[in-house]
Protein backbone atom coordinates (compact mmCIF):
# COMPACT_ATOMS: atom_id res chain seq x y z
CA UNK A 1 0.00 0.00 0.00
CA UNK A 2 1.34 3.53 -0.51
CA UNK A 3 2.29 5.85 2.12
CA UNK A 4 0.74 8.69 2.90
CA UNK A 5 4.13 10.71 1.28
CA UNK A 6 3.37 9.56 -1.97
CA UNK A 7 0.18 9.34 -2.11
CA UNK A 8 0.30 13.19 -1.72
CA UNK A 9 3.19 13.27 -4.75
CA UNK A 10 0.51 11.46 -6.83
CA UNK A 11 -2.20 13.51 -5.89
CA UNK A 12 -2.97 17.76 -7.65
CA UNK A 13 -2.23 19.88 -5.38
CA UNK A 14 -0.16 20.42 -1.65
CA UNK A 15 -1.29 17.66 0.51
CA UNK A 16 0.24 17.04 4.03
CA UNK A 17 1.35 13.94 5.65
CA UNK A 18 -1.25 11.70 6.44
CA UNK A 19 -2.98 11.55 10.59
CA UNK A 20 -5.61 10.13 11.97
CA UNK A 21 -7.78 13.18 12.10
CA UNK A 22 -6.91 15.13 9.08
CA UNK A 23 -6.80 19.07 10.03
CA UNK A 24 -7.89 21.12 7.11
CA UNK A 25 -4.98 21.40 5.33
CA UNK A 26 -4.56 21.10 1.01
CA UNK A 27 -6.41 19.68 -1.07
CA UNK A 28 -5.47 16.10 -1.40
CA UNK A 29 -4.55 13.81 1.96
CA UNK A 30 -4.43 10.62 3.21
CA UNK A 31 -5.29 9.46 6.32
CA UNK A 32 -6.73 6.27 7.96
CA UNK A 33 -10.44 5.97 7.84
CA UNK A 34 -12.93 2.83 9.32
CA UNK A 35 -10.38 -0.14 10.64
CA UNK A 36 -7.55 1.30 9.66
CA UNK A 37 -7.83 1.49 5.88
CA UNK A 38 -6.40 3.79 3.91
CA UNK A 39 -8.53 6.60 2.13
CA UNK A 40 -7.85 9.75 0.68
CA UNK A 41 -9.68 13.25 1.14
CA UNK A 42 -9.88 15.67 -1.41
CA UNK A 43 -10.94 19.27 0.02
CA UNK A 44 -12.25 22.26 -2.47
CA UNK A 45 -13.76 25.57 -1.70
CA UNK A 46 -15.60 26.19 1.70
CA UNK A 47 -17.10 22.92 2.81
CA UNK A 48 -16.97 20.96 -0.39
CA UNK A 49 -15.33 17.81 0.05
CA UNK A 50 -15.23 14.10 -0.98
CA UNK A 51 -13.67 10.91 0.34
CA UNK A 52 -11.94 8.07 -1.84
CA UNK A 53 -10.91 4.62 0.15
CA UNK A 54 -8.03 2.42 -2.13
CA UNK A 55 -10.08 -0.67 -0.87
CA UNK A 56 -12.46 -0.67 -3.48
CA UNK A 57 -11.42 2.42 -5.41
CA UNK A 58 -14.39 3.33 -3.22
CA UNK A 59 -15.62 6.78 -2.92
CA UNK A 60 -18.07 6.91 0.59
CA UNK A 61 -18.48 10.42 0.92
CA UNK A 62 -19.24 13.56 -1.12
CA UNK A 63 -20.20 16.75 0.82
CA UNK A 64 -21.18 20.12 -0.47
CA UNK A 65 -20.10 23.52 0.19
CA UNK A 66 -22.54 23.39 3.70
CA UNK A 67 -20.38 19.82 4.61
CA UNK A 68 -23.53 18.21 3.89
CA UNK A 69 -23.39 14.36 3.17
CA UNK A 70 -24.57 13.55 -0.65
CA UNK A 71 -24.21 9.68 -0.85
CA UNK A 72 -25.41 7.44 1.20
CA UNK A 73 -23.97 5.03 3.64
CA UNK A 74 -25.15 2.48 5.40
CA UNK A 75 -24.30 2.67 9.18
CA UNK A 76 -24.17 -1.30 8.74
CA UNK A 77 -21.33 -0.72 6.09
CA UNK A 78 -19.02 -3.14 6.75
CA UNK A 79 -15.64 -1.94 5.89
CA UNK A 80 -13.44 -5.13 6.10
CA UNK A 81 -12.41 -6.89 3.02
CA UNK A 82 -13.93 -9.49 1.28
CA UNK A 83 -17.05 -7.43 1.36
CA UNK A 84 -17.88 -4.28 -0.80
CA UNK A 85 -18.20 -1.09 1.34
CA UNK A 86 -22.50 -0.65 1.40
CA UNK A 87 -23.28 2.82 -0.11
CA UNK A 88 -21.15 5.46 -1.81
CA UNK A 89 -19.57 4.79 -5.46
CA UNK A 90 -18.80 0.84 -6.06
CA UNK A 91 -17.08 0.41 -8.75
CA UNK A 92 -18.74 -2.81 -10.76
CA UNK A 93 -16.10 -4.50 -12.62
CA UNK A 94 -15.21 -6.97 -14.74
CA UNK A 95 -19.12 -8.07 -14.57
CA UNK A 96 -21.91 -5.92 -13.91
CA UNK A 97 -24.59 -8.24 -11.24
CA UNK A 98 -24.74 -11.54 -12.30
CA UNK A 99 -23.89 -11.28 -15.87
CA UNK A 100 -20.72 -13.74 -16.34
CA UNK A 101 -19.60 -16.27 -14.22
CA UNK A 102 -17.67 -14.22 -11.73
CA UNK A 103 -18.83 -13.32 -7.94
CA UNK A 104 -21.48 -10.57 -7.85
CA UNK A 105 -20.44 -7.13 -9.76
CA UNK A 106 -16.85 -8.30 -10.28
CA UNK A 107 -13.68 -7.87 -8.13
CA UNK A 108 -12.63 -4.80 -8.50
CA UNK A 109 -14.81 -3.73 -5.46
CA UNK A 110 -13.02 -5.67 -3.09
CA UNK A 111 -9.52 -5.51 -4.28
CA UNK A 112 -7.08 -3.02 -2.45
CA UNK A 113 -6.09 -0.42 -5.10
CA UNK A 114 -3.02 1.92 -5.05
CA UNK A 115 -1.91 5.23 -5.35
CA UNK A 116 -0.67 6.36 -8.79
CA UNK A 117 2.40 8.98 -9.22
CA UNK A 118 2.06 9.46 -12.67
CA UNK A 119 -0.09 8.15 -15.09
CA UNK A 120 -0.11 8.29 -18.72
CA UNK A 121 -1.68 11.75 -19.54
CA UNK A 122 -5.48 12.61 -19.84
CA UNK A 123 -6.26 13.82 -23.56
CA UNK A 124 -7.85 17.21 -22.12
CA UNK A 125 -5.49 17.91 -19.25
CA UNK A 126 -7.46 18.85 -15.50
CA UNK A 127 -7.67 21.72 -13.90
CA UNK A 128 -9.13 20.61 -10.64
CA UNK A 129 -6.21 20.97 -7.84
CA UNK A 130 -8.13 18.09 -5.77
CA UNK A 131 -8.11 14.88 -7.58
CA UNK A 132 -6.10 11.06 -6.82
CA UNK A 133 -5.35 8.62 -9.32
CA UNK A 134 -5.75 5.39 -8.79
CA UNK A 135 -4.46 1.85 -10.44
CA UNK A 136 -6.06 -1.73 -10.11
CA UNK A 137 -4.15 -4.58 -11.56
CA UNK A 138 -4.63 -8.49 -11.48
CA UNK A 139 -2.99 -10.12 -9.12
CA UNK A 140 -2.06 -13.84 -9.78
CA UNK A 141 -5.23 -15.16 -7.77
CA UNK A 142 -7.32 -12.75 -10.00
CA UNK A 143 -5.56 -13.97 -13.03
CA UNK A 144 -6.92 -17.50 -12.17
CA UNK A 145 -10.82 -16.52 -12.06
CA UNK A 146 -10.04 -13.78 -15.02
CA UNK A 147 -7.59 -15.08 -17.16
CA UNK A 148 -6.83 -11.07 -18.37
CA UNK A 149 -3.78 -8.55 -17.89
CA UNK A 150 -5.39 -5.27 -17.41
CA UNK A 151 -4.67 -1.54 -15.88
CA UNK A 152 -7.60 -0.22 -14.36
CA UNK A 153 -6.90 3.49 -13.68
CA UNK A 154 -9.62 5.75 -11.88
CA UNK A 155 -9.24 9.37 -11.26
CA UNK A 156 -11.67 10.60 -8.66
CA UNK A 157 -11.63 14.79 -8.83
CA UNK A 158 -13.56 17.36 -7.16
CA UNK A 159 -14.32 20.55 -8.84
CA UNK A 160 -13.92 23.88 -7.40
CA UNK A 161 -17.77 23.91 -7.73
CA UNK A 162 -18.15 20.85 -5.58
CA UNK A 163 -19.21 18.45 -8.53
CA UNK A 164 -17.62 15.19 -8.12
CA UNK A 165 -15.82 13.61 -11.76
CA UNK A 166 -14.96 10.04 -11.86
CA UNK A 167 -13.30 8.55 -15.03
CA UNK A 168 -12.27 5.07 -15.29
CA UNK A 169 -9.39 4.25 -18.18
CA UNK A 170 -9.27 0.33 -18.78
CA UNK A 171 -6.37 -1.21 -20.64
CA UNK A 172 -6.18 -4.49 -22.10
CA UNK A 173 -2.03 -5.10 -21.20
CA UNK A 174 -2.40 -9.45 -22.04
CA UNK A 175 0.41 -10.47 -24.39
CA UNK A 176 -1.23 -13.51 -25.76
CA UNK A 177 -2.81 -11.02 -28.16
CA UNK A 178 -6.14 -11.98 -26.93
CA UNK A 179 -9.60 -9.47 -26.76
CA UNK A 180 -11.32 -9.06 -23.68
CA UNK A 181 -14.94 -8.31 -22.69
CA UNK A 182 -16.85 -6.45 -19.56
CA UNK A 183 -19.55 -5.07 -18.34
CA UNK A 184 -19.10 -2.01 -15.62
CA UNK A 185 -21.05 0.13 -13.59
CA UNK A 186 -20.53 3.04 -11.20
CA UNK A 187 -23.03 2.03 -8.65
CA UNK A 188 -24.24 5.31 -6.82
CA UNK A 189 -25.96 5.27 -3.75
CA UNK A 190 -27.48 9.08 -3.62
CA UNK A 191 -28.65 10.46 -0.57
CA UNK A 192 -32.24 11.34 -0.42
CA UNK A 193 -34.69 13.09 2.17
CA UNK A 194 -37.44 9.79 1.62
CA UNK A 195 -37.84 7.52 -1.41
CA UNK A 196 -41.40 8.44 -1.45
CA UNK A 197 -40.42 11.71 -2.08
CA UNK A 198 -37.73 11.66 -5.07
CA UNK A 199 -38.25 11.52 -8.73
CA UNK A 200 -35.64 10.28 -11.56
CA UNK A 201 -35.79 12.46 -15.16
CA UNK A 202 -34.45 11.25 -18.09
CA UNK A 203 -35.08 7.67 -18.63
CA UNK A 204 -39.10 8.17 -19.77
CA UNK A 205 -40.32 6.33 -22.52
CA UNK A 206 -36.82 4.37 -22.70
CA UNK A 207 -36.69 0.23 -22.88
CA UNK A 208 -35.41 -1.21 -19.83
CA UNK A 209 -34.67 -5.16 -18.25
CA UNK A 210 -36.49 -5.70 -15.66
CA UNK A 211 -34.24 -7.62 -12.98
CA UNK A 212 -37.73 -8.51 -11.05
CA UNK A 213 -38.84 -10.04 -13.93
CA UNK A 214 -36.19 -12.74 -14.91
CA UNK A 215 -34.79 -9.63 -16.99
CA UNK A 216 -37.75 -9.35 -19.45
CA UNK A 217 -37.76 -6.15 -21.31
CA UNK A 218 -40.36 -3.37 -21.10
CA UNK A 219 -40.66 0.32 -22.26
CA UNK A 220 -40.90 3.13 -19.58
CA UNK A 221 -44.65 4.17 -19.52
CA UNK A 222 -44.59 7.15 -16.46
CA UNK A 223 -43.25 10.72 -17.44
CA UNK A 224 -40.69 9.90 -14.78
CA UNK A 225 -39.50 7.18 -12.18
CA UNK A 226 -41.32 7.16 -9.25
CA UNK A 227 -40.74 5.06 -6.28
CA UNK A 228 -43.45 2.58 -4.39
CA UNK A 229 -42.21 -0.75 -3.98
CA UNK A 230 -38.85 -2.56 -4.82
CA UNK A 231 -37.43 -1.52 -8.27
CA UNK A 232 -34.37 -2.68 -10.03
CA UNK A 233 -34.37 -2.32 -13.75
CA UNK A 234 -31.50 -1.24 -16.19
CA UNK A 235 -32.41 1.24 -18.57
CA UNK A 236 -30.71 0.96 -22.03
CA UNK A 237 -29.97 3.51 -24.42
CA UNK A 238 -29.92 6.24 -21.73
CA UNK A 239 -29.23 10.24 -22.26
CA UNK A 240 -25.50 11.67 -21.16
CA UNK A 241 -28.19 13.21 -18.28
CA UNK A 242 -30.28 11.87 -15.36
CA UNK A 243 -31.83 14.20 -13.26
CA UNK A 244 -33.06 12.66 -9.46
CA UNK A 245 -34.94 15.48 -8.42
CA UNK A 246 -35.81 15.32 -4.57
CA UNK A 247 -38.62 17.32 -3.58
CA UNK A 248 -38.63 17.65 0.35
CA UNK A 249 -34.79 18.50 0.30
CA UNK A 250 -35.47 20.72 -2.38
CA UNK A 251 -32.38 19.46 -4.46
CA UNK A 252 -31.21 17.90 -7.98
CA UNK A 253 -28.86 15.57 -8.43
CA UNK A 254 -27.47 15.71 -12.02
CA UNK A 255 -26.07 12.37 -13.28
CA UNK A 256 -23.72 13.02 -16.39
CA UNK A 257 -22.11 9.78 -17.76
CA UNK A 258 -20.00 9.61 -21.01
CA UNK A 259 -18.82 5.77 -22.65
CA UNK A 260 -22.24 4.16 -20.42
CA UNK A 261 -25.02 3.94 -22.31
CA UNK A 262 -26.74 2.21 -19.36
CA UNK A 263 -28.73 3.45 -15.94
CA UNK A 264 -29.37 0.69 -13.27
CA UNK A 265 -32.09 2.35 -11.06
CA UNK A 266 -32.21 0.21 -7.78
CA UNK A 267 -34.51 0.67 -4.53
CA UNK A 268 -34.50 -2.29 -2.40
CA UNK A 269 -37.55 -1.28 -0.36
CA UNK A 270 -38.11 -3.26 2.72
CA UNK A 271 -38.17 -6.57 2.38
CA UNK A 272 -34.66 -6.93 0.54
CA UNK A 273 -33.51 -4.39 3.36
CA UNK A 274 -33.89 -6.46 5.60
CA UNK A 275 -32.12 -9.94 3.70
CA UNK A 276 -29.09 -7.77 3.64
CA UNK A 277 -26.90 -8.01 6.88
CA UNK A 278 -25.29 -4.25 5.71
CA UNK A 279 -28.20 -2.47 5.29
CA UNK A 280 -30.62 -1.33 8.35
CA UNK A 281 -34.21 -2.52 7.82
CA UNK A 282 -35.60 1.20 7.24
CA UNK A 283 -32.11 2.68 5.07
CA UNK A 284 -33.97 1.66 1.80
CA UNK A 285 -35.99 5.42 2.55
CA UNK A 286 -33.07 7.60 2.33
CA UNK A 287 -30.89 6.13 -0.57
CA UNK A 288 -31.77 5.38 -3.84
CA UNK A 289 -28.96 4.15 -6.65
CA UNK A 290 -29.13 5.48 -10.01
CA UNK A 291 -26.03 3.62 -12.05
CA UNK A 292 -24.01 4.91 -15.09
CA UNK A 293 -23.39 1.39 -16.82
CA UNK A 294 -22.52 -0.46 -19.93
CA UNK A 295 -24.38 -3.80 -19.41
CA UNK A 296 -26.56 -4.82 -22.47
CA UNK A 297 -23.48 -4.53 -24.62
CA UNK A 298 -20.00 -5.42 -23.68
CA UNK A 299 -17.18 -3.51 -23.66
CA UNK A 300 -14.48 -5.18 -25.46
CA UNK A 301 -10.82 -4.60 -25.61
CA UNK A 302 -7.94 -6.03 -28.19
CA UNK A 303 -4.35 -5.99 -26.68
CA UNK A 304 -3.36 -2.11 -26.02
CA UNK A 305 -7.06 -0.62 -26.83
CA UNK A 306 -8.21 1.71 -23.53
CA UNK A 307 -11.61 1.92 -22.95
CA UNK A 308 -12.80 5.29 -21.00
CA UNK A 309 -16.26 5.76 -18.63
CA UNK A 310 -16.62 8.74 -17.59
CA UNK A 311 -19.62 10.15 -14.57
CA UNK A 312 -19.87 13.31 -13.04
CA UNK A 313 -22.54 14.03 -10.39
CA UNK A 314 -23.50 17.35 -9.31
CA UNK A 315 -26.06 19.09 -6.79
CA UNK A 316 -28.57 21.86 -7.52
CA UNK A 317 -30.84 23.44 -5.41
CA UNK A 318 -34.30 22.68 -7.07
CA UNK A 319 -35.04 26.50 -6.85
CA UNK A 320 -33.05 26.86 -9.55
CA UNK A 321 -35.39 25.08 -11.95
CA UNK A 322 -38.48 26.16 -9.77
CA UNK A 323 -42.01 24.20 -11.77
CA UNK A 324 -39.56 22.83 -14.37
CA UNK A 325 -40.04 18.92 -14.90
CA UNK A 326 -38.60 19.06 -18.45
CA UNK A 327 -34.74 17.54 -17.45
CA UNK A 328 -33.74 19.36 -20.39
CA UNK A 329 -34.52 22.65 -18.38
CA UNK A 330 -32.85 21.51 -15.14
CA UNK A 331 -29.45 19.96 -16.57
CA UNK A 332 -29.33 22.83 -18.57
CA UNK A 333 -29.11 25.07 -15.12
CA UNK A 334 -26.03 22.43 -14.45
CA UNK A 335 -22.69 24.56 -14.22
CA UNK A 336 -20.88 21.79 -15.52
CA UNK A 337 -20.33 22.41 -19.62
CA UNK A 338 -21.45 19.55 -21.75
CA UNK A 339 -18.77 18.91 -23.89
CA UNK A 340 -16.82 17.81 -20.90
CA UNK A 341 -18.17 14.68 -20.18
CA UNK A 342 -17.87 12.84 -23.73
O1 LIG B 1 -25.79 -6.38 -2.78
P1 LIG B 1 -24.96 -5.97 -3.98
O2 LIG B 1 -24.16 -7.11 -4.53
O3 LIG B 1 -24.08 -4.80 -3.67
O4 LIG B 1 -25.96 -5.54 -5.12
C1 LIG B 1 -26.88 -4.54 -4.89
C2 LIG B 1 -27.76 -4.31 -6.13
O5 LIG B 1 -26.94 -3.89 -7.19
C3 LIG B 1 -27.62 -3.52 -8.41
O6 LIG B 1 -28.36 -2.37 -8.24
C4 LIG B 1 -28.47 -4.66 -8.92
O7 LIG B 1 -29.27 -4.23 -10.00
C5 LIG B 1 -29.33 -5.22 -7.81
O8 LIG B 1 -29.97 -6.40 -8.28
C6 LIG B 1 -28.51 -5.55 -6.58
O9 LIG B 1 -29.35 -6.05 -5.56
Amino acid sequence: MSTSSSATAAAGGAGEEGAAQPQQVGPVQTCKGVNGLEKVVLREVRSCSAEVYLYGGHVTSWKDEHGEELLFVSNKAIFKPPKAIRGGIPICFPQFSNFGNLEQHGFARNRTWSIENDPPPFPVPTSNRAYVDLILTPTEEDLKIWPHSFEFRLRVALGPGGDLMLTSRIRNTNTDGKPFSFTFAYHTYFSISDISEVRVEGLETLDYLDNLQERNRYTEQGDAIVFESELDRIYLGTPSKIAIIDHEKKRTFVVRKGGLPDAVVWNPWDKKAKAMSDFGDDEYKRMVCVEAAAIEKQITLKPGEEWTGKLELSAVPSSYYSGQLDPDRVLQDSSVPEDSIS
